[in-house]
């Protein structure tokens, strides 16, 4: 090729592209007792700055990930999310894809912390150690006596031996950001993947993994059937008759992978689907029963339970005020303000927002567009509570959760305003998604007003932004599905209403209170609301 045309002398393969396929490690001379730099042998280095990989077998999933762990982009990805997403399956298929290809020739390794442990800086000098052992250099280890009066000295060897060496460290399931300082060595030219259910770290390239990016990519059915035939010899992933089932587990897990795995796992040796109905009937006492690992921790309510001991008081209070409605749906952001205040008992009380910041951060809520949108497993998880006396310490964190959170905020005389704050802003933003809510809400204020009097039709009126807009859709629904009603247990708000409304009834409440003239749009917001 060079002999055609000398311009292109200097080129790899004389400028023509050349596609290789297979495992590059095969041509390579076997090297005993040696790592990666001796390995790849000094001719095919200059040679690879031209090579573009391209991977036609990775996971789907992993695709996105890998690509930021390029070593030409940020030093620190960190891999976020709510607990249980999957975060640590996804980092580890991507070390393993990562693992076969020339990026990292320095190796990729995987530490793993966690939340409890009791000395950190011990724990990372342990993680230290071990890193360098991996790395081949045991003998730099030996050296090192104990772990006491040597963190420096480790961590001053690990600086050596990381300086100008490109390898990919992946920290797992991190909780205190010291570990990564501890691990952000400047002369190292590999890269970080941390995993972690907090967003602490400023200068990272953040990857959230959101339980939409599971549902919407069917990762969800992909890692329910994957648990669910594991005991299963027969009939493919589910049990004849089951499809729908499946669906409705699929639906009420809302793209929770490790809900996904529990229940897929518990739900292995049931064949029927009797036992399937029943078991989703059962949800929350599967949820609380089934288990991942040995440890309670390592559950879907352990889970839970390590991200709500990692939130100051306060932050608590603040999810609990939200954990009183429905979980894994927008709530809009007033709603959520005022059941505070009631639980608080301070009419006045202000600061939730920066509360929900540090729920949002420890990723057991979303924040989206004036909405939190919580864990969908945190309804289950305070449902089930209450009833499962042996679970380790939860009655201290969750007094009597459903009567000092459901119970009062729901049937407080303050129930009006949280109904309109409800209303209101569902209908406003994502009406036709929540008809059945705005018509609930709806009648559940009219009720209410019945009851108190604080709140008069013409201030419903008021607080209701898209009036006409309700209107025109609950019209459509009506004429749409005509018989439908409502689940109040469901939606858990204490009523002494013995029938369920119906779609009708909510049309014409609304349709009379039209014909009212104008009014006192004022909300009242009476301190006896707060009483007990
Ligand atoms: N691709 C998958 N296939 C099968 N099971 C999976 C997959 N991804 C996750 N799981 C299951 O879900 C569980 C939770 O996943 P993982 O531990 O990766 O989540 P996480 O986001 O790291 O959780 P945490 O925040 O609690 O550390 C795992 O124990 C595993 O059983």
């Amino acid at each position: 090729m060079g002999s055609v045309d000398p311009a292109l002398e200097a080129l790899a393969y004389g400028g023509k592209p050349c596609v290789k396929g297979g495992d590059w490690r095969q041509c390579l001379s076997v090297v005993k007792r040696s790592d990666r730099p001796q390995i790849v042998p000094a001719p095919l280095k200059p040679l690879w700055q031209h090579v573009q990989v391209l991977r036609l077998t990775i996971d789907m999933r992993a695709g996105g990930l890998q690509e930021l762990c390029n070593p030409n982009r940020e030093k620190v990805v960190l891999l976020t999310g709510m607990f249980g997403m999957g975060k640590t399956s996804l980092a580890l298929d991507v070390c393993a894809a990562i693992n076969n290809d020339l990026e990292f020739p320095g190796g990729v390794y995987t530490l793993r912390f966690g939340q409890d442990f009791a000395d950190g800086k011990a724990k990372i000098a342990e993680e230290q150690k071990a890193l360098l052992a991996y790395m081949g250099h045991k003998d730099k280890v030996a050296n090192i006596q104990g772990l006491g009066g040597a963190q420096v000295e480790i961590a001053s060897v690990l600086s050596d031996q990381l300086r100008g060496r490109r390898c990919l460290i992946h920290l797992d399931d991190v909780w205190d950001p010291c570990i990564v300082d501890a691990f952000r060595i400047p002369a190292h030219s590999g890269k970080l993947l941390v995993t972690s259910r907090s967003k602490l770290w400023a200068d990272a390239t953040i990857v959230q993994l959101r339980p939409e990016d599971v549902r919407q990519n069917s990762w969800d059915r992909e890692i329910f059937g994957k648990h669910v035939a594991r005991r299963k010899d027969t009939h493919g992933c589910f049990p004849p008759g089951c499809e729908d089932c499946a669906n409705k587990f699929l639906e009420r897990c809302a793209g929770d992978v490790l809900a996904i795995a529990v229940l897929g796992s518990s739900l292995a040796d049931k064949q029927t689907v009797v036992e399937w109905e029943q078991a989703l009937v059962d949800f929350s006492a599967y949820a609380s029963d089934a288990r991942t690992g040995d440890a309670y921790k390592d559950t879907l309510f352990g889970a839970f339970e390590g991200s709500w001991k990692g939130l100051s008081a306060d932050q608590q209070q603040a999810l609990t005020a939200a954990a009183v409605f429905k979980a894994g749906e927008p709530l809009p952001a007033p709603l959520v303000e005022l059941s505070w205040r009631v639980l608080r008992g301070e009419p006045q009380a202000t600061g939730l927002r920066a509360y929900m910041q540090g729920v949002v951060r420890a990723n057991l809520a979303q924040e989206q567009n004036g909405h939190y949108i919580l864990h969908a497993m945190v309804e289950e998880y305070f449902s089930a509570k209450p009833a499962d006396p042996t679970a380790p310490n939860t009655s201290a964190a969750h007094p009597d959760f459903e009567r000092r959170a459901r119970g009062d905020v729901l049937s407080c005389t303050a129930g009006p305003e949280l109904l309109a704050a409800f209303l209101l802003s569902y209908g406003s933003s994502s009406r036709a998604r929540n008809l059945p809510k705005i018509a609930e809400a709806y009648l559940g204020l009219q009720d209410l007003i019945a009851e108190s009097g604080h709140l008069n039709r013409g201030s419903v009126k008021g607080l209701l932004g898209d009036y006409a807009g309700a209107i025109a859709d609950l019209s459509a629904a009506v004429e749409k599905e005509p018989d439908s009603a409502f689940d109040w247990q469901e939606l858990g708000i204490a009523r002494s209403r013995q029938t369920p409304p119906d779609m009708q009834g909510a049309l014409d409440v609304l349709n009379r209170s039209d014909e009212l003239g104008p009014n006192d749009y004022e909300v009242s917001f009476p301190p006896e609301a707060f009483k007990e």
